[in-house]
């Protein structure tokens, strides 16, 4: 047994007490950067073309007078934690000069990868309430904390709600955008030379259009709900079909599954699989599935396994799903009769998963 002194009770006794009180307020840092993008501060800032004083930045926010010195602190607590660098640092607050850093200029309405929509989406009430409700959810007999708190299913709700629908919509074509050249760029071989592939809630269509551009023999189908879908068109070789992959899925040669599985329980998630197969087995005996999907790994670093705690949090509390690690990924692939798999590691946290009947 370790005995401590009096002065170290007391220092861990205050490190305890500063680690819950971070894990109290961490929801602070979250509802600051909402409000950053709500006021538009890093437009602001990126137009401006240079450094920006926090007189000229405070100047032309459409804020209440009252409320200009709260930009001050609203700016530091961002500073701190990465969205903007500063420079003449002085005793006035106003001369202080801010500048965009990697993760602010994310934020840019005008950059086609802008992270922008998905912070709407995310931080919406409609997303945030649930986690209010988590407990109550643990002892009832919903399918998500979303559930108990707005009477329907994630989707459901989605498909009720236009503006909820679009903006959700928009918050994966934005995720999507960010990844798609990426992907392509390191997973070329493994679309090169295929025919067909069918991008299953491939949303509307973002990374089909990627796909369609980069190679113009493969014929891409967008397989969605029919609220997503519906009013979309194609092009030479890009289509949409509205519909529900639990019922069928159209044929390809290759099936993609990105960001779907992690939405769904083991058991919904081998029904999907059984279908892609079914889609497959139409085609010829060649196929596979291509499974864009976390495969949670405690081995990286801090940062991203962070992040994929937070990913399996978000599935769990909103729909059914959660993340897997590889053993987790082998037993779904195996119950739903598939032979064979291969692992990529291709975006920090997330995997290619090729899976062959
Ligand atoms: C997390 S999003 C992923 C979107 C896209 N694959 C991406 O990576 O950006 C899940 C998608 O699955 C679709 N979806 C949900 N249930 C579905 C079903 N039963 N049949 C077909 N698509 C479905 C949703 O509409 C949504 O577009």
């Amino acid at each position: 047994m370790e005995f401590q002194n009096g002065d170290d009770v007391a220092s861990n006794l205050l490190k305890a007490q500063s680690h819950i009180w971070n894990h109290i307020f961490n929801f602070m840092n979250s509802m600051s950067l909402k409000c950053v993008v709500d006021l538009g501060i890093p437009d602001i800032i990126h137009n401006y073309g240079k450094p920006m004083s926090l007189s000229k930045l405070i100047s032309s926010l459409p804020i209440h007078p009252s409320k200009k010195p709260c930009i001050y602190r609203l700016m530091r607590i961002m500073t701190h934690s990465g969205f903007f660098s500063q420079q003449n640092i002085t005793e006035n607050e106003l001369e202080i000069e801010y500048m965009l850093t990697d993760a602010s200029r994310l934020l840019l309405k005008e950059n086609p990868m802008s992270v922008t929509p998905f912070v709407h989406a995310m931080l919406s009430p409609i997303m945030t309430n649930p986690w209010h409700q988590m407990s109550t959810w643990l002892k009832n007999e919903d399918s998500s904390a979303f559930e108990t708190t707005h009477g329907r299913y994630f989707w459901d709700y989605v498909a009720h709600d236009p503006i909820f629908n679009r903006l959700f919509n928009e918050s994966m074509a934005s995720h999507a955008r960010l990844v798609n050249d990426l992907l392509i760029e390191k997973c070329k071989e493994v679309f090169n030379g295929l025919e067909s592939v069918v991008d299953v809630g491939g949303g509307t269509g973002t990374m089909a259009k990627v796909l369609a551009k980069s190679f113009p023999q493969l014929k891409c189908t967008v397989f969605d709900l029919p609220h997503v879908v519906d009013g979309l068109h194609g092009s030479d070789n890009l289509n949409y079909v509205g519909g529900d992959m639990f019922q069928e899925i159209p044929q390809g040669h290759a099936i993609l599954l990105k960001w779907i599985l992690h939405d769904w329980n083991d058991e919904e998630c081998v029904n999907i699989l059984k279908k892609c197969k079914e889609s497959l087995e139409k085609k010829g005996k060649d196929g596979k599935v291509i499974i864009i999907d976390m495969v949670l790994d405690n081995e990286t670093t801090d940062e991203s396994f962070e992040t994929q705690l937070f990913f399996d949090m978000l599935m769990m509390v909103i729909l059914t799903g959660k993340e897997r690690n590889e053993k987790e990924w082998v037993k779904l692939i195996l119950s739903a009769d598939f032979s064979d798999y291969k692992i990529t590691s291709i975006l920090g946290s997330r995997s290619m998963i090729e899976i062959y009947p």
